[in-house]
């Protein structure tokens, strides 16, 4: 009798315990000031995940800096971009419709191409504002999407200059508003004026309803790793690869939605033990991650693009402005309990 066939997960099981915030001082701090230099500003460039478009959405940038001029940037569109060239264009399109009229991108840092193509809407946009000064922008999103990355590639790619900003692998490597760093020269003859972009730290979202909108922002890097267990992290980064294909974890073991399986293959091939033998899961589990994390071990978004969730997507943000003051009060009695916390341990320790 041929084997029954593997049925992935159809639903990720509910994780109640799961931390729902990542909101740091600095992060408020950020969002304060970004508020207070707004007026100094002639656009925001909002930069979202590209494998989480939904998802790594910040509500509070839209209450904070409305009425700009604003421009959507899709990043790290490399590390989402599996799938057959009809399927991207068409997640392409509707994102871009969701969006108007905002203009939005997809940008790869290491592609030029991508960049280029920045570089000469920022470029057109800044000859229309015919601002003699300089146009001056500012780039915003959730921690680690790619903010610093961005103006260092932009930076590169039109002034062949080199990083301007620290990047880094995990969130916060940003953490206050400098100044603004050239982008595009000046040109002479009605050119355009120069331009400068300011990087300013990620902000998270003070209090994320939906479990696995948590799971999705910190398998993505939103979150520092230890916040939730690796464990869990690469439990549902399994139901996520057995979703798209199995095939993809082929080489340490058979379809399985089991992650203790997966991470005992893994580690044995890998020479990830403990003493005795035994599988490291924790190191397994985070070394798995990265590898997701870095386009090895599949490229593919964990939210769905389609038009009914983007409808859905639509109908939540209706009640958009209640839930960004709901949020900031659950964020402010966050950092409160943060603090409160540090005192008794202080006090007590
Ligand atoms: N594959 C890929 N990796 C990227 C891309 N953009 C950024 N990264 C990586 O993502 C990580 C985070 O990038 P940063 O530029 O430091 O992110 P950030 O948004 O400035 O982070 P914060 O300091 O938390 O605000 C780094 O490891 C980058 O190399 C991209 O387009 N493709």
């Amino acid at each position: 009798m041929p084997p029954a066939p593997f049925i992935p997960r159809a639903a990720f099981p509910p994780l109640d315990s799961l931390p729902r915030s990542y909101y740091l001082g600095h992060h408020a701090a950020g969002l304060s000031k970004m508020r207070s230099i707004l007026s100094q500003i002639d656009m925001v460039i909002e930069c979202r995940d590209y494998r989480i478009p939904l998802t790594s959405r910040n509500p509070m940038f839209e209450d904070a800096l409305a009425g700009k001029e604003r421009l959507v940037v899709y990043t790290k569109r490399d590390l989402g971009s599996g799938g057959s060239k009809e399927d991207i264009e068409k997640r392409h399109s509707l994102l871009r419709t969701y969006h108007s009229p905002s203009p939005v991108l997809f940008s790869d840092h290491k592609s030029p191409r991508d960049i280029r193509l920045l570089l000469s809407h920022l470029r057109a946009a800044s000859v229309a504002r015919l601002n003699l000064t300089g146009s001056h922008l500012m780039v915003v999103g959730m921690p680690n999407v790619g903010k610093s990355s961005l103006l260092n590639a932009l930076r590169q790619v039109s002034l062949n200059k080199g990083k301007a900003a620290h990047t880094g692998a995990q969130p916060g490597i940003t953490r206050k508003i400098g100044t603004g760093v050239k982008i595009i020269d000046a040109e002479e003859d009605g050119g355009g004026s120069a331009v400068y972009l300011l990087d300013t730290p990620g902000v998270f979202i003070p209090y994320v309803p939906d479990a696995s909108a948590m799971l999705k922002l910190a398998l993505c890097g939103s979150v520092k790793d230890n916040v939730i267990p690796p464990f869990t992290l690469a439990d549902y980064l399994l139901y996520h690869l057995n979703l798209h294909s199995p095939e993809l974890y082929a080489t340490y073991c058979s379809p399985t939605n089991d992650i203790a399986t997966l991470l005992d293959a893994a580690a044995k091939k890998t020479g990830r033990l403990m003493k005795g033998g035994e599988a490291d899961w924790e190191g397994t589990a985070m070394w798995m991650i990265q590898r997701w994390r870095n386009g090895f071990l599949g490229r593919f978004c964990l939210d769905e693009v389609s038009e009914s969730a983007l409808v859905a997507y639509g109908e939540a943000r209706e009640v958009a402005p209640r839930s960004v003051n709901q949020m900031r009060k659950v964020g402010k009695e966050v950092l409160r309990e943060k603090s409160r916390a540090r005192r008794s341990n202080a006090g007590g320790g």
